[in-house]
């Protein structure tokens, strides 16, 4: 379903990514892990558009996505839910579902019941401004406006991150949910490796820019693979 090529990305003279591939299916989760700064997120954002590749290629369901803008690719079907959640503070909770609203046709422009199903908070708290919710419910209306745009593939950026184990937990029946009922693709970038191998059918490690390691969750509890993990 995606398929990332020998994909190369500068900041200025800065090389984050070197040559990295990759590839997501439909019905499948797959796991990015990396410690702080080994270039995960700059991947996530060429895969949605944000940032341009210097090289190398991002194709979805066949296709090219190089020369695609951000809102060309959610379109086609690539849900993003960017580490730190980027939620709209002073929109309600129903107004930032609204939000994912921009890529659909008029008449697919609905909340889908499973989003409610999934995050019951979210339905109790509509008309709540989405700056007055914990940090967790954030994440959950976070990944509800993604759903909202009815995604191929769904790229969720440390979900994790700063959340209460008990909506961990919640997050992870949606991911398990999403890959298993709506057979959709699920690309997801974690540090916390517990999370990570509960979920994932396929694990990518990241180094310096690179992948240094590929293969199924049970395989990642080596020396070697911890000593990537860990500060
Ligand atoms: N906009 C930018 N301009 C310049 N350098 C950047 C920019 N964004 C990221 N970097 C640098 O690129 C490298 C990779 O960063 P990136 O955020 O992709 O890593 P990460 O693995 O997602 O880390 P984290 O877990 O902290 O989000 C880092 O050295 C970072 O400092």
């Amino acid at each position: 379903m995606l398929e990332v090529n020998d994909a190369v990305l500068h900041y200025g003279a800065a090389e984050a990514l070197r040559g990295v591939s990759l590839r997501a299916d439909a019905g499948k989760i797959t796991c990015v892990l990396g410690r702080n700064g080994v270039g995960k997120t700059s991947l996530m954002r060429s895969i949605v558009g944000q940032h341009r590749l210097t090289s190398g290629t991002v194709a979805f369901e066949g296709k090219a996505l190089d020369r695609s803008a951000a809102y060309d690719r959610a379109r086609s079907g690539i849900s993003f839910v960017p580490q730190g959640r980027e939620i709209f503070p002073l929109l309600t909770v129903q107004e930032n579902l609204e939000t994912g609203f921009a890529p659909l046709k008029r008449g697919e422009r609905a909340v889908p019941e499973h989003v409610f199903e999934l995050f019951p908070v979210l339905k109790q708290m509509l008309a709540r401004r989405g700056g007055d919710l914990s940090g967790g419910q954030q994440q959950q209306l976070a990944i509800g406006r993604a759903l909202v745009m009815r995604p191929k593939l769904l790229v969720l950026d440390e979900p994790t991150e700063g959340i209460q184990p008990s909506i961990i937990k919640d997050i992870g029946r949606a991911i398990r949910y999403l890959r298993d009922t709506a057979g959709i693709a699920v690309l997801l970038v974690e540090q916390y490796l517990d999370f990570c191998r509960e979920l994932a059918d396929v694990v990518y490690i990241m180094d310096r820019g690179r992948i240094v390691h590929t293969g199924a969750a049970g395989d990642l509890d080596t020396p070697e693979i911890r000593k990537l993990l860990t500060v």
